[in-house]
């Protein structure tokens, strides 16, 4: 999965996701799942404001409406709130290209908690790490 993010005004991001064909759940719609990842991203994109690097600790969305293969969908995360290393954050939906866009109405909507951790989080696994990380500036890939 690859996003694209543009960082707006006060602290909301936006990410956009082309709903391409292997993102398949049920016959024709988004698995749940990637829709999941996708908020997932967003939601932890939203804590890069922070400047400290973030985990999710716990992560509840609603399926609100069926998102059909073909849609390009926008989410637009936030942190709502800190208190010590939480991080409350939330995001929405909306199809804004496809056979079923309509910006005016919410298809899914997520409640994250992230966790801010230090460097030694990721230092231990930095023996199994795959690849180069990603920017986490503009684009993400899962
Ligand atoms: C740029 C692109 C962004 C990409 C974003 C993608 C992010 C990811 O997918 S990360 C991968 C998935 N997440 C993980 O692997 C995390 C695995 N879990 C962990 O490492 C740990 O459980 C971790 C770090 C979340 C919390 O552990 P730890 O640091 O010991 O926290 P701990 O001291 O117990 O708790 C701190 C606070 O958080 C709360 N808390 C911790 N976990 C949870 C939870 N799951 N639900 C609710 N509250 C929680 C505690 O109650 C505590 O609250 P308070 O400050 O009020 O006492």
């Amino acid at each position: 999965m690859a996003m694209q993010f543009t960082f707006g005004e006060g602290l909301e991001v936006t990410g956009m996701l082309d709903v391409a064909n292997r993102y398949q759940g049920g016959p024709g719609f988004i698995h749940g799942g990637i829709l999941t990842t996708a908020f997932d991203e967003a939601q932890g994109m939203a804590c890069m404001v922070l400047r400290r690097p973030v985990v999710t600790g716990h992560l509840q969305i609603d399926f609100a409406a069926p998102i059909p293969l073909g849609s390009v969908l926008e989410l637009r995360a936030r942190i709502d709130g800190t208190v010590r290393r939480k991080v409350y954050t939330s995001a929405e939906a909306r199809i804004v290209e496809g056979p079923f866009a309509d910006p005016d109405v919410v298809v899914a909507t997520s409640r994250g908690l992230f966790l801010t951790v230090g460097a030694e989080h990721f230092d231990r696994a930095k023996d199994f790490v795959d690849g180069v990380p990603v920017s986490p500036h503009g684009t993400s890939s899962v």
